[in-house]
């Protein structure tokens, strides 16, 4: 049987890889320099271009790249058929990102901080994992945060309202992180803070950003690893210690404050706030809850902030998308606004849009992966075990072999009919793939926060577009660049106009 190789990447994609001739790992096509591997290549770009060299790989050697560095096997997946052959073999105990976090074990040990359960693997990980995601990781344990959500998301409206007609200079980004730390504390700590509203206090302000830069500087570290061998002597690691310690004082003081806060409540439990209620479960230790909250907080500030701001950015660079959508949101939700998850299957816009955002912008491509105990074929090939297996799908949901006009932000191509028109195209169908959909990853290490993200974003999106018109300001050009997630470079300006 002919090797997938042979035939072309956009025929070997429509065929699918069951039955082929299984061929060596190093048979795997990607830039294979003696020894380094693809390190010149990845250099060549940098970790601030690494979006467009994995999009490049994809374009160049198709479906399965190796993309091995050094001595470490790796390879990039882009099919997500494939995928699921991985997630099948991933195990109890699943190794993911968490692998690479070194320099979280490193400052913890320093400091004598415990390590929160969701930076851990084995055992300890699915222990802590199992307490901490009963009350926000089902679809109706984080629908029960829908009106604090609301209520929030109400206030990052006003805050906004008021600072326009004050004639304050409004900035996109801070809108955004502020918005996105105000319903996020809305949900876990039962109040929003008052980022939007200028309420929150500095110490408050500086350990939301203490959030978001500290995963940056994770990201960077984790892509750089020749930084493990003397942490101290990089810059990224030293300012990464230094805001943990900040972080721990301030997580301690607002998770104390809350359980204080509501001693005395009584009432229905899913009107508490998500850290009341893992703490009257009683199944994690209470001197560690701080440290999951921690974990928490970094993991699902910055990577909501980033989703929520390329919508936003779509909607204004796309009226039709905004008109659209607006019509929708007042049609289905009236003129509040308010979101609330039944009404989800009557939005097939706001779910098609943020559809063609992950599509399109592709926030959120460089955390799902995994490193298996067997060896698997995946797209014809031996993947050994402990091979870094990235999945990912950027290059795949630019193929213009599979999408019509990539470069076009449509959202109507994701709405039902269209889905439904392409579904006999073996090839075309593909982009429909379940685990294409979302930027959350899958398996047993599914992001814990998915689906309170989504609502975040949902309920934030319609309220945005109800009460605000936004314009991007004219001459804005940025670059995609690589942080946490992608973000663009410089931050493009934005115009708020109230309805
Ligand atoms: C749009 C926003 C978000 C995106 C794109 C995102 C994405 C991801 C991804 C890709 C992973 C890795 C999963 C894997 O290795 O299979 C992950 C893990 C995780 N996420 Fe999220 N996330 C988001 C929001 C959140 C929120 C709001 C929270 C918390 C409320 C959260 C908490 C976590 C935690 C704790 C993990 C580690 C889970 C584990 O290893 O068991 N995330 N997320």
């Amino acid at each position: 049987m002919a090797s997938p190789l042979r035939r072309s990447s956009v025929e070997a994609l429509k065929l699918g890889f069951d039955g082929v001739k299984v061929q060596p790992f190093s048979e795997i096509p990607g830039p294979k320099f003696p020894v380094l591997g693809a390190l010149p290549t990845f250099l060549s770009y940098g970790f601030r271009k690494s979006h467009s060299f994995y999009k490049d790989l994809y374009k160049q050697y198709g479906p399965i790249v190796d993309t091995s560095i050094l001595s470490d096997p790796a390879v990039m997946v882009s099919d997500p058929r494939e995928w699921r052959k991985v997630f099948q073999r991933e195990g109890r105990y699943p190794k993911g990102i968490v692998s690479d976090l070194w320099m979280t074990e490193k400052v913890n040990k320093k400091h004598g901080f415990p390590t929160s359960s969701l930076m851990q693997e084995g055992k300890e990980w699915q222990q802590g994992r199992q307490a901490l995601q009963k009350d926000i990781f089902s679809v109706a344990s984080a629908t029960s945060y829908c009106e604090p959500v609301t209520d929030a998301a109400q206030q990052v409206m006003d805050g906004l309202n008021m600072k326009l007609a004050k004639d304050e200079g409004v900035d996109f980004d801070g809108v955004m992180v502020d918005a996105v730390a105000d319903v996020f504390t809305a949900a876990v700590l039962g109040k929003p803070l008052g980022f939007s509203t200028g309420a929150a206090t500095e110490a408050q302000r500086r350990w939301a950003r203490a959030g978001m830069r500290s995963i940056e500087l994770t990201a960077t570290m984790m892509f750089q690893p020749h930084m493990k061998i003397w942490p101290e002597a990089f810059q990224p690691y030293r300012e990464y210690e230094e805001l943990m310690g900040d972080m721990v004082r301030t997580t301690t003081q607002l998770v104390e404050e809350t359980i204080e806060s509501y001693k005395d409540f009584s009432g229905p439990e899913d009107e508490l706030p998500y850290v009341v209620r893992v703490a009257r479960r009683g199944e994690l230790p209470s001197e560690t809850l701080a440290h999951e909250v921690q974990a928490i907080v970094v993991a699902g500030l910055d990577t909501t902030y980033h989703v929520l701001l390329w919508n936003m950015l779509n909607l204004a660079q796309f009226p039709h998308a905004q008109e659209a959508l607006r019509e929708e949101v007042f049609r289905v939700l009236g003129p509040s606004a308010h979101f609330t998850r039944d009404k989800l299957s009557e939005m097939p816009y706001l779910k098609a849009l943020m559809r063609e955002t992950h599509r399109f912008s592709h926030p959120a491509s460089l955390f799902t992966y995994r490193f298996l105990d067997e060896d698997v074929a995946l797209c014809g090939y031996n993947v050994p075990a402990g091979t870094r297996i990235m999945m990912m799908s950027e290059g795949l949901q630019s193929d213009p072999a599979l999408v019509e006009d990539p470069e076009k932000f449509r959202p109507e191509r994701f709405l039902p009919e269209a889905v439904e028109a392409r579904k006999t195209d073996p090839l075309k169908s593909l982009i429909d793939h379940k685990l294409l959909g979302t930027p959350f990853s899958f398996g047993a290490r599914m992001c814990l926060g998915a689906r309170l993200a989504d609502m975040e974003i949902m309920t934030l999106l319609a309220k945005f577009t109800a009460c605000f018109d936004v314009q991007l300001a004219p001459n804005q050009t940025w670059e995609k660049v690589a942080k946490t997630m992608a973000a663009p470079e410089p931050s493009p300006k934005v115009i708020f106009r109230a309805r």
